[in-house]
């Protein structure tokens, strides 16, 4: 890396020109829809005090023109975003116990149990996911699953000040090939399970992955000391936990594993098993629901047990922990039919949840009603993948708009539609997702399940004209007050 060419007192780091400030650095990185280094004037105009850059052209450019400004050429741009935001924000990095969670499915729901057990004996945390940010009990939104580096220091940096030991994060797996974790000392890495998912973006299952994989062989940083996996599934068991891991190994499962779930007993808003680790035995009991959770459970507390918490702590922990918000999400009702909301996004997923409504519904002998989409401009080929899952197990399906972005709805549906129809389910088809959902609701009969899945904690619809007001747990419940 070339030194800064001009010395300079710096405040912050910015990748993003319009977010830049007087003082600070701005890091311009190629992308893969346009690139930083586009946009070094407009930065230098909000007054970057330097530019550390990816590009040689730029940064000739830079010492030729702006000679004021300070400027740093640099082989990999999130590297040096990372590196200099570690540097000017004091390493806060360094004053947190870091867990990761990666895997396709339960990093969020796996990164709020863990929380949960961490807070419960008094230690407070970060968390950094898809649904929300925690600072101790401050709750902020998250842009993203994983933000970038910059964004994430200064997030550790505000947890420090408050007295945060501890930071649990999810790791997504864009976040790990393209390095926004770069320089993260994981200490508990987790992984949860691979199937298809972002193939648009990794291309093949292989190479989705190895950037899950990068978790374990650490970013940047060491590898992690512990690494804690699911060993029933099979990328997981046949693949991470024999491949050459530089650290403490933990298997969990209900099949096979160390740290391992028996007698599991589900019941819709109870789960409990009895979870046999080295340390000993305990039963273990959550509201959480669905056998799905008994693995983001189990992952959870091999964590939380990895993180110095007794068996018994972990116990009271799980416990403790809550709903998540958009995850087998019952909604409030006096009716007779049982709507939940599910951000079950992927082929895989949906088949978790509707085999997890077919035993619900199995005593009552009630029907399972699966509402659906697929996002927009994401891994095209899940789609019909997912509407063969939809169909496979469900009495009805009503196939609808998930995020559509910059696409047509209408081709999307086609797409997932090549599915269903693979499968013997009734399928309908409504564009609008508030007048499915009402479709969905208005077809059940008492005992019956509604599923509304894909779109779980979310707040807005993001189409191709606009991000519009969008909750569907608050259509839903609308939709079951009219019929009440
Ligand atoms: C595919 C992907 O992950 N893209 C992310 C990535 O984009 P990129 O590297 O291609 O960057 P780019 O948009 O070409 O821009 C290049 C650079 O120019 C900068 N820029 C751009 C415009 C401007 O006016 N000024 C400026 O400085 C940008 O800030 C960036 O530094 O870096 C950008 C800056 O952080 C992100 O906004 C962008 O997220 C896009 C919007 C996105 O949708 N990402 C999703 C797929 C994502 O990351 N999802 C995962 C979770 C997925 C899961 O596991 O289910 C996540 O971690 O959130
Ligand atoms: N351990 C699991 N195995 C398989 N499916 C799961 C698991 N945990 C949750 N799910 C399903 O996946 C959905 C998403 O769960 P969660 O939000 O915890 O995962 P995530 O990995 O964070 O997803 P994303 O990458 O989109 O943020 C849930 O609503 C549920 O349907
Ligand atoms: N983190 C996932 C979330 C998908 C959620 C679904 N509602 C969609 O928009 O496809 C993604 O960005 O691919
Ligand atoms: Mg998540």
């Amino acid at each position: 890396m070339d030194r800064f060419c001009a010395p300079v007192e710096v405040s912050g780091v910015e990748y993003d020109s319009r977010r830049v400030r007087r003082g600070d650095v701005f890091v311009a990185m190629r992308g893969e829809a346009t690139d930083g280094n586009r946009y070094l004037e407009a930065a230098i105009a909000k007054g970057a005090a330097a530019v550390v850059t990816d590009s040689r052209e730029a940064y000739e450019r830079l010492r030729r023109e702006h000679v004021s400004v300070g400027a740093a050429l640099v082989e990999r741009g999130r590297r040096g975003l990372a590196e200099f935001s570690a540097t000017v924000m004091g390493h806060p990095e360094r004053g947190l116990a870091l867990s990761a969670v990666t895997g396709t499915n339960g990093k969020t729901t796996t990164a709020f149990l863990l929380e949960a057990m961490l807070r419960s004996v008094g230690r407070m945390c970060v968390l950094i996911g898809t649904i929300e940010t925690h600072v101790g009990d401050e709750v902020r939104v998250s842009p993203h699953t994983t933000p970038e580096a910059s964004d994430t220091l200064r997030i550790f940096a505000d947890g420090v000040k408050v007295g945060a030991t501890e930071a649990v994060m999810e790791m997504s797996s864009h976040a790990l090939e393209q390095e926004r974790v770069w320089g993260l000392p994981v200490d508990v890495a987790m992984f949860t399970n691979l199937t298809q998912d972002h193939l648009d973006f990794h291309g093949t299952m292989e190479r989705y992955f190895a950037a899950k994989v990068r978790l374990f062989e650490g970013v940047g940083a060491a590898p992690p000391r512990v690494a804690v996996i699911n060993e029933d599934d099979w990328w997981g068991g046949e693949r991470l936990a024999h491949s050459s891991l530089r650290s403490e190994v933990m298997l969990y499962g209900i099949e096979g594993g160390e740290y391992r779930a028996e007698n599991v007993v589900l019941r819709a808003g109870e789960t409990r098993f009895l979870i046999k680790t080295p340390y000993g035995d305990a039963a273990l009991r959550s509201s959480l629901t669905g056998r799905v959770n008994v693995y983001n459970l189990l992952a959870a507390s091999c964590a939380a047990l990895a993180r110095g918490l007794t068996l018994e702590q972990v116990v009271a922990g799980a416990a403790a922990g809550a709903q998540v918000p958009g995850r087998f999400e019952v909604v409030p009702s006096s009716n007779a039919v049982t709507v939940v909301v599910d951000y079950a996004h992927t082929d895989d997923a949906l088949r978790n949840l509707i085999s997890l409504a077919r035993e619900l519904v199995k005593e009552r002998s009630g029907r399972v009603i699966t509402l659906f989409g697929c996002g927009g401009d994401r891994d095209k080929t899940k789609r019909p993948r997912m509407g063969r899952a939809a169909g496979e197990g469900s009495d009805l399906v009503v196939l609808t708009s998930d995020n559509p972005r910059s696409e047509d709805p209408m081709m999307i549906m086609e797409e997932a539609l090549v599915g269903v129809r693979e499968t013997a389910a009734r399928c309908i088809v409504e564009q609008d997702r508030a007048a499915a959902i009402e479709i969905a609701i208005h077809a059940a009969k008492v005992g019956d399940i509604v599923l509304i899945a894909g779109k779980g904690h979310e707040k807005v619809q993001i189409l191709r004209d606009g991000t519009v007001p969008f909750d569907d747990v608050a259509v839903a419940a609308g939709v079951l007050r009219g019929i009440a």
